[in-house]
């Protein structure tokens, strides 16, 4: 059907067809007076999802008016514009609003406060300006407000809704403090405004309250009216202000004296220096004292040592991989600048920059139980793998206290980092063609080390052990690490990204990689971390609230917005997620192997730019 906007039979045939509940128009709208057409006289419609870019104009209130089944209405990422119709209190039983994406402009009008049934509310990214009003409160079922990237302006009124999982007001003109209420919300729920106080880092200034003789700080958005302050508070203020200075002096003072004192003292606390630094071997071979013992048996390992060169002839303890040879040595290692980068389940990440420059990342492993034997064996298998997708494991140093592993640094940080991290200025934005390409790296890596062998795994497959290069190619790091390192300390230890199946996170097979690589693929299509606790308003994990959306029909409601807003390939979103959901399924062997699920992706990918490029020739050709 090329129109349904005149063709009134077929619109009538395809109601019936689906029931009179649910209609997906699919088609773009040319009479937006009349819109939506026929649907205007249907009140039995519940669902009413129109798709990206069909619609444009304002949205006309009496044409919505006649929806009295409503539960959704999804309109988001149109051209629509203007205020909302003033009049929506007929749609008594709309529980899902969403208009992001759009060009609406004005303030929400108050009959949006008397839809009871609202959970969803979406009204991100428009031209609504405004304060926020209070009565958002009447809606005592809402579990997502979404407010961001609008124009709404003044205070922000305290916000106290009793199921609210997801609240974001970020990017508008708001000021003052933030209410007692949300200071429990996360940061991301502020950025980009003019508000104070916790969660945010600013902390209020103190307001005109002093003044009127109260003593308190006022509260409620710093928005009082304009007292005089007293000499008394004028005094205060300003000794504050002087011993503010002369404390941000003396922490400078010491900042400086403790740089300077870095350089000369090798990399030190900071660093991989144990805190006992008597019976730390690291820290004795700082000084140019290696013990007798490690030395020893260092000097054995590397003995042993087939395609391995040690760090020099002197058994100086970095054991090097490959051909490459020595680059640098310990004592070289441990007077680098050294800069902590996280903790991680075998124990902490640091960034080292040599003095020759050279910037390597240094993992200090913690509960190693191995003997030197044991751990030289697995290391120098983990050593030999050599893939375009996987981080380079360098070089190792192994003593009774310190075991550390050298990698090369990847300047990009990780996956997660940069889908759940700032998405503020300077950050590129994430379409389609980077996120496939980094699944697609993330995918052939662990195809590598499942090729190795039936028991190669890699055993802890999430978002922040893909770490990516400067041209955003993805490499996989941590592989092989499971058998080197105790028990966990944790049970959560990859909490979200686990196989159901897996008791012991050291025995992780390639079915469970292949599972822990599917959540990795809804997390790159969702935008949502597996981590999260509240995921959704039930608290599932993030494959069961995939699959619940995509059996409810919602299925590109599941997307990461960013990711919509670019190229237009749906088709092969829909088929990646379908495929994320294949790789998360319950039983092992309904999973597929990693091999196929590569090839699929890159399949998906060039149909995708194919697709994608084809459309920019098109747009050209009309040009
Ligand atoms: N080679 C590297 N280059 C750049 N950053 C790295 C490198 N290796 C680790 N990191 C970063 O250091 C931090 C800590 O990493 P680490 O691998 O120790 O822990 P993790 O990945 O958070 O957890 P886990 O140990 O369970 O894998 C992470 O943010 C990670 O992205």
């Amino acid at each position: 059907v090329s129109d349904l906007n005149s063709d009134r039979a077929a619109l009538l045939a395809l109601r019936s067809a689906v029931g009179g509940r649910t209609l997906f128009w699919n088609t773009t709208l040319t009479t937006p007076c009349n819109w939506p057409g026929v649907l205007c006289e249907d009140n039995r419609v519940t669902v009413l999802r129109l798709p990206a870019a069909s619609l444009s104009g304002s949205l006309p209130g009496p044409a919505l008016s006649n929806l009295t089944a409503l539960h959704t209405l999804s309109l988001r990422l149109n051209h629509l514009s203007g205020p909302l119709p003033s009049d929506l209190s007929s749609l008594t039983q709309l529980r899902n609003l969403y208009l992001q994406g759009n060009r609406f402009s004005g303030t929400p009008p108050d009959s949006i406060f008397s839809l009871h049934a609202l959970v969803r509310l979406n009204l991100a990214s428009n031209n609504f300006s405004g304060p926020i009003a209070p009565e958002f409160n009447k809606l005592a079922r809402l579990r997502t407000l979404f407010l961001e990237n609008n124009h709404f302006s003044g205070n922000l009124p305290e916000i106290n809704l009793p199921n609210l999982d997801q609240f974001n007001v970020s990017f508008n003109d708001l000021n003052g403090s933030i209410p007692e209420g949300l200071v429990g919300r996360s940061k991301d729920s502020f950025l980009g405004t003019s508000l104070c106080g916790k969660p945010l880092d600013t902390v209020c200034a103190e307001t005109p309250a002093i003044a009127a003789g109260g003593g308190g700080v006022a509260s409620g958005g710093g928005g009082g009216g304009k007292k005089k302050l007293s000499g008394g508070a004028i005094a205060g203020i300003a000794i504050g202000s002087v011993l503010g200075l002369l404390l941000l002096l003396l922490i400078l003072f010491i900042l400086c004296r403790k740089r300077s004192g870095k350089k000369s003292r090798a990399v030190d606390v900071a660093a991989f220096k144990n805190q006992e630094s008597d019976s730390s071997a690291a820290a004795a071979a700082v000084h140019n004292k290696p013990t007798e013992v490690d030395s020893g048996e260092v000097a054995n390992g590397n003995a042993k040592s087939n395609d391995s060169n040690a760090a020099n002839a002197n058994a100086k303890k970095l054991v090097f991989f490959g051909s490459g040879a020595r680059v640098f040595d310990l004592e070289e290692l441990l007077r680098a600048s050294a800069e902590v980068l996280g903790k991680g389940t075998f124990g902490t990440a640091y960034k080292a920059v040599l003095e020759v420059g050279t910037v390597v990342a240094v993992k200090r492993l913690k509960d190693v139980t191995l003997s030197e034997k044991e751990f030289k064996d697995k290391i120098e298998s983990v050593g030999a793998m050599d893939h375009q997708n996987l981080v380079p494991l360098r070089a190792y140093y192994y003593s009774r206290e310190e075991k550390l592993l050298v990698y090369d640094y990847m300047p990009m940080g990780s996956l997660s980092a940069l889908l759940h991290g700032n998405k503020g200025a300077g950050r590129p934005p994430l379409n389609w063609e980077m996120r496939s390409g980094i699944a697609l790296g993330a995918a052939r890596g662990i195809e590598y080390l499942h090729r190795q062998g039936p028991d190669v795994s890699h055993g802890n497959i999430k978002s922040s052990n893909i770490l990516l290069t400067k041209s955003h190619d993805a490499r996989l790091s941590d592989f092989g690490l499971n058998h080197l390192v105790g028990p966990p300390s944790s049970p959560t230890r990859v909490a979200g990204y686990r196989a159901p199946e897996v008791t012991d996170p050291r025995r992780v097979s390639q079915w469970a990689d292949v599972y822990s690589f599917g959540v990795l693929l809804l997390e790159l299509l969702t935008g949502k971390a597996p981590t999260h606790a509240l995921l959704n308003e039930d608290g599932v994990d993030l494959p069961r609230w995939v699959q619940s959306v995509v059996r409810e029909e919602w299925t590109s409601e599941v997307f990461d917005l960013e990711l919509l807003r670019y190229d237009n390939v749906e088709e092969e979103m829909v088929q990646l997620l379908q495929l994320g959901i294949d790789c998360t399924a319950q039983y092992p062997d309904r999973r597929p192997p990693i091999s196929q699920v590569a090839a699929r992706i890159e399949e998906l990918r060039s149909s995708g730019l194919r697709g994608f490029k084809e459309q920019q020739d098109q747009v050209s050709e009309a040009d």
